[in-house]
């Protein structure tokens, strides 16, 4: 369970055996042909995939480069990457004969997609969703109840994603034997970062096939936002081994990377000595694994801000610190002021709202697409849909 010196399970010995059970089954629905084409035909026939590769002609045409294609995870069934996971994780829990499933939830997304999964399952539901997070993702709060999962407005801590997750791993300790914890992105403990990184590997595969017949040859860059990582890892996998794509993260900036408001813990390192003087990730272990952390000079996790709750958290992918430390991933940050005026342009332009998370992933291609050849491309992996932000998008119009 490591990539490079990241990632491991350092989980409490009571919890040794249930991870034990989990590995086995995930092993088992890996090496079964059968499991993949089943996950495939039900993402086919109940959450709109493949999603489409849109050529976005008006952002080509503006930024004079590169021709930027869109990856549309926006139209999975409930508006984001995070259906591909939980209908995975929907299917192993099926195998393992569980009744119930808990998630831990910042914007909402994953655990709107988690109570979607528990209804056509008919699994009971809980989700874990800080207090401040239930309070900016409020249409997606409706939903989850009305989908009949009970949402638990966590309040302890910064009242966010981290403070979700711990929440939920106690309820899992408690409760192992009738639950599975359906982790929604590439973090916490092996397999928990495999698994979902899995799932997620379809959107890379779909965006390698389509950019060939679209464009003819591979893309030069591919631009994902990172939260834990998994809308990255889902899009990366699909050109890791094509060493000449390269692959960019963008963090959240939050309010700029001297501002002590922002989750960037990557970014805002440069991979040599750090000189810039930014409060930047070290690496420890928390939430149970290893990576790098925004965290005091105590271990303790500092509180984190972004616009977008999906990426307004301390941790990143196990798999992308290790990604980046190789050199084989760039990461980048866009702040919340660069997020709002990207999101315009691509509603201007192009008549598509991303999701505040995704939009991050705008800003790094637009600042980068005019300066590559027209006969390149460059691949956006816009994760989500932004009708779940339009009370913040609203408010940060109005005051501009
Ligand atoms: C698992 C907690 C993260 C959530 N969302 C994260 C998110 C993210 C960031 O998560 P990753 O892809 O895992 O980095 C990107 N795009 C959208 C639309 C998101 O909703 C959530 O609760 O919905």
């Amino acid at each position: 369970g490591y990539y490079g010196n990241w990632g491991g399970a350092f989980v409490p010995e009571i919890l040794h055996e249930t991870f034990r059970q989990l590995n086995a089954f995930f092993t088992e629905a890996q090496a079964d042909p059968a499991f993949w084409r089943q996950y495939v035909d039900l993402m086919g026939s109940y959450s709109c995939r493949p999603t489409p590769l849109t050529l976005a002609e008006n952002l080509t045409r503006r930024f004079g480069g590169a021709s930027i294609y869109i990856k549309r995870e926006d139209l999975n069934h409930t508006g984001a990457h995070k259906a591909n996971n939980v209908m995975g994780q929907g299917l192993l829990v099926q195998r393992m004969g569980k009744r119930r499933v808990i998630a831990e939830t910042g914007a909402g997304q994953h655990g709107v997609a988690t109570a979607t999964m528990a209804a056509k399952f008919g699994f009971e539901c809980t989700i874990y969703m800080g207090e401040e997070d239930v309070q900016r993702q409020r249409p997606n709060v409706f939903w989850m109840e009305k989908l009949g999962a009970t949402v638990v407005p966590v309040t302890s801590g910064s009242r966010t994603l981290k403070d979700a997750i711990n929440e939920a791993f106690r309820d899992w300790v408690a409760n192992m034997d009738s639950t599975h914890y359906v982790m929604g992105t590439v973090c916490g403990p092996h397999p928990f970062p495999a698994m979902v990184a899995w799932f997620q590997k379809i959107i890379g595969e779909e965006a390698k096939e389509q950019i060939l017949a679209a464009h003819g040859r591979l893309p030069a860059r591919v631009y994902a936002c990172v939260g834990g990582g998994s809308n990255a890892m889902g899009i990366f996998q699909g050109f890791l081994a094509d060493e000449e794509v390269e692959l960019v993260g963008v963090e959240a900036g939050g309010e700029g990377l001297t501002s002590g408001r922002h989750a960037s813990r990557l970014a805002a390192i440069p991979t040599t000595a750090d000189t810039d003087g930014i409060p930047d990730a070290t690496p420890g272990v928390a939430q149970g694994y290893k990576t790098m952390f925004l965290q005091d000079d105590d271990g303790q996790m500092k509180d984190t801000h972004s616009v977008a709750a999906g990426l307004d958290y301390i941790g990143v992918s196990p798999m992308l610190a290790d990604l980046w430390e190789r050199g084989r991933v760039r990461m980048t940050a866009a702040t919340d002021t660069e997020v709002m005026e990207a999101l315009q342009l691509a509603m201007a332009s192009e008549g598509i709202i991303p999701a505040l998370e995704s939009a991050h992933a705008f800003v790094q291609a637009f600042k980068e697409a005019g300066e590559l050849s027209p006969e390149s491309a460059i691949i956006i992996n816009q994760s989500g849909r932004g009708d779940k932000d339009i009370f913040t998008i609203a408010h940060a119009f109005k005051d501009p």
